[in-house]
């Protein structure tokens, strides 16, 4: 039996999927939007394509016999979100619909989902839980919460079982050296910043000063990509083994900091002074997200194993490389 990683030529499914191939075998879904061929692990099998297109599903479920679908593939930028938000519900949840209705013609039960902080909206929490009110404030968050919803719908009627993941800022590289965070355009923070410490970027731009945060910028919960894949790998154990069906988790260390704090921690780890513009807020951004990870530690034993300057560090290996 198979595992099937839609989006593992993105930064998060390529580092689930080098964890995964040293015990399952894995195939990987990708239409290359925003991946890389190169970033998959030659240990798995990979097919181009897009998991909206019927034909493209129906092939990988009668070539393969798989037991699992963990879902990566999607639009994720807050920002582009509210400029384009067709873009993002055709992709995030007209394509995932195509791919859960092949799931269930084809009798494959097992879905793991990778949902957002975004789904929270405005905390009415300072530590968010899994009780936290769902109140996404842009399109990419509500086209997340469409899939949770849809997915707990499916689990009444169907053979069908999921996990959700609400993963909060994934950063960092792998262990290897081999792989880390490539978007292109990058848009994401800590990559940003690096980038720009590396001679690559002529400044960066903080978005929005006057944030009701310590020093009025932006609070995120940075978490390390290894961790989060290590989640996966609990998640679908604990279902295989009957532990858990149907659950969601929070994914974060549990610290928040802001982006003068990660531009300050970039600095520390680089030894490289930065040219910081000041810049308006990004339009979609809440002001703090910082998660509780209480629950899957008590129920699955995941505990995030990297800190901040462990996160910040391994991307600098990457990208310095
Ligand atoms: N990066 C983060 O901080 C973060 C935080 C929370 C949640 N997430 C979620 O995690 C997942 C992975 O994020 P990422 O940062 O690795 O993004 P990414 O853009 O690097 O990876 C997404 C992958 O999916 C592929 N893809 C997109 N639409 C597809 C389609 N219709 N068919 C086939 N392949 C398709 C892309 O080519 C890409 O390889 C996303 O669902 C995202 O919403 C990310
Ligand atoms: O050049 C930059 C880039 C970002 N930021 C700020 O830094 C913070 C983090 O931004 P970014 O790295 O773009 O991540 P988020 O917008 O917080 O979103 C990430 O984290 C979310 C979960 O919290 C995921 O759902 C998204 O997919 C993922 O992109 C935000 O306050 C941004 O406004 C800047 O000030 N300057």
């Amino acid at each position: 039996m198979a595992i099937l990683v839609c989006g593992g030529a993105g930064y998060i499914g390529s580092h689930t999927v080098k964890e995964l191939v040293t015990t399952y075998e894995v195939v990987v879904l990708d239409n290359l939007t925003t991946g890389f061929e190169s970033l998959v692990d030659e240990r798995a099998t990979f097919v181009k394509g897009d998991l909206g297109d019927p034909e493209v599903v129906d092939t990988i479920f009668k070539t393969y016999s798989i037991d699992a679908v963990f879902h990566f593939a999607a639009n994720s930028l807050v920002g582009e979100s509210v400029e384009n938000p067709l873009k993002y519900y055709r992709n995030n949840v007209g394509a995932t619909l195509v791919l859960l209705e092949k799931m269930i013609e084809y009798n494959v039960n097992r879905f793991i989902f990778s949902s957002t902080a975004a789904t929270y909206g405005i905390p009415n929490s300072e530590l968010i839980t899994e009780e936290t009110a769902t109140n996404p404030i842009n399109p990419y968050g509500r086209s997340k919460l469409m899939i949770e919803q849809i997915l707990a719908d499916m689990a009444r009627v169907h053979d069908f079982q999921y996990v959700v993941l609400r993963y909060f800022n994934a950063a960092g590289a792998h262990h290897s050296g081999e792989i880390g965070e490539s978007h292109d355009p990058e848009s994401h923070l800590i990559p940003i910043v690096l980038q720009h410490l590396l001679g690559e970027r002529e400044q960066i731009s903080v978005f929005g000063t006057d944030y009701e945060t310590s020093d009025g910028t932006c609070v995120r919960d940075y978490i390390h990509v290894t961790d989060l894949a290590r989640a996966h790998i609990l998640s679908y154990e604990g279902m295989t083994g009957g532990k858990i069906a149907n659950q969601t988790y929070n994914l974060g260390n549990g610290a928040g900091y802001s982006v003068n704090e990660i531009i300050e921690t970039c600095q520390q780890i680089s030894g490289k002074q930065a040219t910081i513009n000041y810049a308006p807020r990004r339009a979609g951004d809440p002001a703090a997200l910082v998660a509780s990870s209480d629950k899957i530690s008590k129920e699955l034993g995941w505990q995030p194993t990297f800190d901040l300057t462990a996160i910040i560090s391994s991307a600098w290996a990457w990208h310095s490389k």
